[in-house]
């Protein structure tokens, strides 16, 4: 079925509505953890939980920390995207979940790090997250952050070097050998399948309150069908 329909109680876990699934993706330093941010804040009357996609990033291998600058952090492979699928999968049905821990100090992944309890609403940010079609048909809406690649390599530079320490030119090699080619090859054709693009990431305040407005719109036609199965009905037909 596809996550488009509306959200059903079918099948959930004691009783509760199916969890509104959000995907956010795009390239990046391009906003996605700021559009999130946003969200969530303006939903806080809502049960809501972000997963990103960087916390399923695999561990280095030995081998692939001594050549780490020869290792593409943007490509699909790098994240372990079967644990990431069934980890949705168990909060579309209202299981609680552990998320791993991705460390980017160390390049190294903590196991079940971290319990996420199921939510009303589980917002799904990274890079790729549109990539894989079994992951984008959990989700009930996707959003495509969509910011100019030089304030994205400007946002980068600015983060890789004054926040994590690391050397300019690393950064502007990694960047022209990994992440622009990544962003054309694997992340900009997903753009396609995006219900909503946001030009300008978290600058864009219109676009962020339309997004909210639309959530609590579905969230609301649900609370009704939990008020009476026959009230849904009427407000289902009286849409078409
Ligand atoms: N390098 N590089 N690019 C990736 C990617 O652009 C971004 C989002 O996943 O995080 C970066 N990334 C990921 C893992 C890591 O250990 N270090 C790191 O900088």
């Amino acid at each position: 079925m596809s996550a488009k329909e509306q959200p059903t109680t079918s099948g959930l876990e004691n009783g509760h509505r199916e969890p509104f699934v959000i995907g956010v993706a795009g390239g990046a330093s391009s906003g996605k953890s700021t559009v999130c941010k946003m969200i969530i804040d303006q939903l806080r009357d809502q049960r809501v939980v972000a997963v990103t996609q960087e916390s399923f990033y695999y561990g280095l291998t030995e081998d692939e920390l001594v050549h780490v600058h020869d290792y593409n952090f943007d490509h699909p492979d790098a994240f372990d995207t079967e644990l990431l699928l069934s980890c949705m999968q168990s909060l579309k049905h209202g299981k609680a979940v552990d998320i791993p821990n991705y460390n980017f100090k160390t390049y190294k992944s903590a196991p079940n790090a971290r319990k996420v309890n199921p939510s009303d609403v589980i917002i799904l940010e990274g890079i790729l997250v549109f990539h894989d079609s079994r992951l984008r048909d959990l989700m009930n809406m996707k959003i495509f952050v969509d910011t100019d690649a030089d304030v994205r390599l400007t946002r980068r530079i600015r983060r890789d070097t004054i926040d994590n320490g690391r050397d300019i030119r690393v950064v502007l090699d990694q960047y022209s050998k990994f992440v622009k080619t990544a962003f054309e090859d694997f992340i900009l054709p997903t753009k396609k399948y995006a219900d909503i693009i946001i030009p300008r990431g978290g600058d864009n305040d219109v676009a962020i309150d339309l997004i909210v407005q639309h959530i609590r719109t579905k969230l609301g036609q649900h609370d009704l069908c939990k008020v009476h199965p026959n009230l849904y009905v009427i407000q289902t037909t009286y849409q078409i």
